[in-house]
């Protein structure tokens, strides 16, 4: 399904708000992963927490499909959204097929049992992440690369339309984190589900993505390719610090 944001301010209500990201007119596709990136502070995580219907929007829409997502009844988003969140989770007692297994809750209930079908898509999913040897240890005795694994597998088992991850790359490895954005782009292909991801890997999203919104530092969103991203110059002026300049010839950072 097709995420689009219609003049949508994000930010935090109080006297005076704190208005974050202002205006936001985006679009992320079905099929694709979109990938969001910015400095510190640009506005990532609050963006993100505001396009799952986690926080009100403090202006516009954000539809999916067409539907207004913060319109949409709590149990219906759940079915259509899976959110994978950096905050550590509270659940250290659950095994990893058992968190796993929580991806199907919006579809069915607590009552429900799993059907054979479900326990195979949580087999799968658990599979696909590279976490099926996890199944039976428990979240708390796991790393937080491995933990990120479980998570992202439940999300998959939650089979959703819009797929948002913060920062799920960071506690993984530098071989994972490649492994992660192929896979997630695999993911999006097959399914043609909407992933939409933070990341501070600028470098890695500029070699592999096709679509990426970049928070730029001043309250506002733009997106493109990396390749127009870096020859408008976006990139440069949303990183480039004192000491560190990116090189857009080359596609990486130097430190000066
Ligand atoms: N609960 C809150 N109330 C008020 N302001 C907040 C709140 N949470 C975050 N902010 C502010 O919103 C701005 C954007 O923060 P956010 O966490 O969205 O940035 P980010 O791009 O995800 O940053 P990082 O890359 O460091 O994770 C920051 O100025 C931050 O101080």
């Amino acid at each position: 399904m097709t995420l689009v944001l219609d003049g949508v301010t994000v930010g935090y209500p109080g006297r005076p708000p704190r208005t974050v990201l202002t205006d936001l007119n985006l679009t992320a596709h079905a099929g694709q992963v979109t990938a969001l990136l910015g400095p510190n502070g640009a506005g990532k995580s609050t963006l993100l927490r505001s396009v799952a219907g986690l926080q009100r929007v403090l202006g516009g829409a954000v539809r999916l499909d067409g539907a207004d997502v913060t319109a949409l009844p709590p149990a219906q988003r759940a079915r259509r959204i899976a959110v994978v969140l950096t905050d550590r989770v509270d659940a250290g007692l659950l095994t990893g097929g058992e968190v796993a297994a929580l991806g199907r809750l919006p579809h069915q209930g607590f009552a429900s049992r799993l059907s054979a079908a479900e326990q195979q898509l949580i087999d799968d999913s658990l599979e696909r992440m590279g976490a099926a040897h996890l199944a039976d240890v428990r979240l708390h005795q796991m790393s937080d690369g491995q933990r990120q694994r479980v998570l992202i597998a439940r999300a998959l088992v939650q089979q959703p339309s819009l797929l948002v991850l913060d920062e799920p790359s960071a506690f993984l490895d530098v071989a994972a984190r490649v492994e992660l954005l192929a896979l997630l782009a695999e993911i999006a292909d097959d399914a043609g589900i909407t992933v939409l991801l933070s990341t501070h890997d600028v470098e890695l999203v500029l070699r592999t993505s096709q679509h990426v919104w970049l928070a730029a530092g001043d309250g506002s969103v733009v997106d493109g390719t990396p390749a127009t991203l870096v020859a408008s110059g976006a990139i440069r002026r949303a990183f480039d610090s004192p000491r560190v300049h990116f090189d857009s010839a080359a596609g990486i950072f130097r430190l000066e």
